[in-house]
């Protein structure tokens, strides 16, 4: 809370007081379809309930708008710095405080990043869009309006498809796309951070100016779970873009979600707005919380209002905010200081003079697209021979792709046989610890040795997970020394382990009656105690043979 800094100038006072805290320092660094139950809204049993579903059952719609911040040094029009962590008001310049006389410069990078978002969700790109200012009154918006895209957005008519689990056991892929309308470029509003104790409200500016993509998505959506799934993807690719770093509990990434129901068939309802969830799982439970709250009024015989309503993650309610732009004018005018945006479709498009470095060319930006996440997920399940379900195990976590596949080269396990090693063994490891795949302690070739060894026999596959929990504890010490210095080789011994299963055969007689009346299942308990004697060192095929052997 920004309470310590001295405020600045009083700017408002209803209830609480608003300062506005200006910039000191800084100020001289910068110049210038599923049918709706009444009980649950899940969509996971969609396909089944929609051949049922009777005209009478009100159904859900959702679009979401997204605010995605750009991953840029600088903000949108001027040239102060983006930082998340920076103190209150230390990243402000003249024109982020719209101080008269000011005038923007359109930031390149941000051109570049809504072009590279635009082509990498099969928009259509604008070669020329305008800028708009779009007017509201909030303290954290020092200008009274902000710039936008309204008219003629950078991008528009794309696509994105994603992926959820469903089926009986949730283990089947479902595909599901949704358009986006359209990608506008426009800025960042600055923060108002309340404090209770002193009943104040302080403006920290750092924010204001940094540049947004809103991705503005059609109304093809039904419930929670596809909006959490569609934004899940959204920041996959904005992450492998790099055009957004897609966090979203740092705000780097914005849902507003849309919620009306209708009858199917029928026109769409009339919507509500669920403003700023910052986290996927909000998200779905805002969406399905509203849906069945418009059910509810609607069947209470009631109206949906329109209106803008704040998700309380307490309560797992939304609550009104305040009445829709129904009432409110943003008096939408062109942005006089700033000329219609141009970018090029390719090299050979570009008029004289106009400098090739300057200039944004789509076709280049199009050849410099990384591979999307859709792309890498069917990749690696063809290459691989792994499971699709895997193949979203290991594209979700940052740099799991690239372990696995390390581990891979490394070794001449089967990749079918690795897969459950890394999203397995070393994720659980990762999330029980909360740390990065690139923190990780065991390295993919320690972790290539490791299943080298087992592949070789010298260890059983128990003991391989054992030595890999040690290796991740001991930080550096390689499968050998683990296996060496706690004497963890399988016993090659085949007279120590005969005689390990004689005293067990003789000692549970009441087992060894069981199997040889039939029951061969019991045989797996003798092996299991073999096992507790060696501590999983004896080789299973020659156990399971001698004990086979001594049961008949
Ligand atoms: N009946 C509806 N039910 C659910 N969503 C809807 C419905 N009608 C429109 N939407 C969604 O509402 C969103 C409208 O966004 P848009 O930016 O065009 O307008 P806005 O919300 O009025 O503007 P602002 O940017 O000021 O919030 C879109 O995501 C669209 O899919
Ligand atoms: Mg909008
Ligand atoms: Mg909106």
């Amino acid at each position: 809370m920004a309470a310590s800094v001295a405020p600045g100038v009083l700017l408002h006072n209803i209830n609480k007081q608003i300062w506005i805290l200006y910039p000191k320092a800084s100020f001289h660094r910068c110049a210038a379809v599923r049918r709706i139950g009444t009980s649950a809204s899940r969509c996971k049993s969609q396909p089944q309930l929609k051949r049922k579903s009777s005209p009478q059952e009100l159904v859900g719609v959702v679009g979401l708008e997204i605010h995605a911040q750009i991953h840029s040094n600088t903000k949108l029009f001027s040239g102060s710095q983006v930082g998340f962590l920076a103190p209150p008001n230390s990243l402000v310049s003249f024109l982020d405080a719209s101080l008269p006389g000011t005038l923007p410069v359109l930031n390149r990078r941000c051109v570049e990043a809504a072009v590279m978002t635009g082509l990498a969700l099969n928009c259509t790109i604008n070669n020329k869009s305008l800028f708009d200012r779009k007017h509201y009154f909030y303290a954290d918006l020092p200008a009274g309006y902000q710039i936008t895209q309204q008219r003629q957005p950078i991008a528009v008519n794309g696509m994105l498809t994603y992926s959820h689990l469903g089926g009986k056991k949730r283990n089947q892929v479902v595909n599901k796309t949704v358009q986006i309308k359209q990608i506008q470029l426009e800025q960042d509003s600055g923060k108002s951070l309340h404090d209770d104790q002193r009943s104040q409200t302080l403006i920290d500016l750092n924010r204001a100016g940094v540049g947004l993509m809103e991705l503005v998505m059609e109304p093809d959506m039904s419930c929670g779970e596809e909006a959490a799934a569609a934004v899940r993807e959204l920041q996959l690719i904005l992450q492998a873009l790099g055009t957004c770093q897609g966090n979203m509990s740092e705000g780097q990434l914005r849902v507003d979600a849309n919620v009306s129901v209708h009858m199917p068939g029928e026109p769409l309802g009339i919507r509500t707005e669920v403003k700023n969830i910052n986290s996927a799982r909000y998200l779905a439970r805002a969406i399905d919380y509203e849906i069945q709250r418009q059910i509810g009024v609607l069947q209470r015989g009631g109206t949906v209002q329109n209106e803008t309503r704040a998700f309380d993650s307490k309560s797992g309610q939304t609550i009104p905010m305040r009445d829709k732009e129904g009432l409110q004018d943003y008096r939408f005018m062109p942005e006089p200081n700033l000329p219609p945006l141009i970018v090029y479709k390719d090299n050979a498009s570009l008029p004289t003079g106009v400098d090739a470095c300057q200039a944004v060319v789509v076709e280049r930006i199009r050849e410099g697209l990384p591979e999307l996440p859709s792309v890498t997920r069917d990749r690696l399940v063809q290459t691989y021979a792994i499971l699709p379900e895997h193949s979203f195990t290991l594209v979700n976590e940052d740099g799991l792709v690239e372990y696995f596949e390390a581990v891979v080269r490394e070794t001449k396990r089967e990749p079918r046989n690795v897969i459950g090693w890394v999203t397995n063994e070393l994720l659980s490891l990762l999330k029980q610890k909360d740390q990065s795949v690139s923190q990780s302690p065991v390295s993919p070739s320690a972790l290539a040795e490791l299943l080298e060894l087992q592949e070789t026999g010298h260890i059983s596959s128990s003991v391989a997970k054992q030595v890999f929990q040690e290796m991740w504890r001991s930080s550096g010490k390689t499968a050998l020394q683990v296996i060496q210095e706690q004497d963890l080789g399988l016993v090659s011994d085949t007279k120590e382990i005969h005689n390990i299963c004689q005293r067990v055969v003789d000692s549970h007689p009441d087992l060894v009656r069981a199997i040889r009346n039939g029951n061969k299942k019991v045989l797996n308990k003798l092996m299991g105690l073999v096992q507790k004697e060696t501590k999983g060192r004896a080789d299973p095929v020659v156990v399971r043979a001698l004990l086979e052997e001594k049961t008949s």
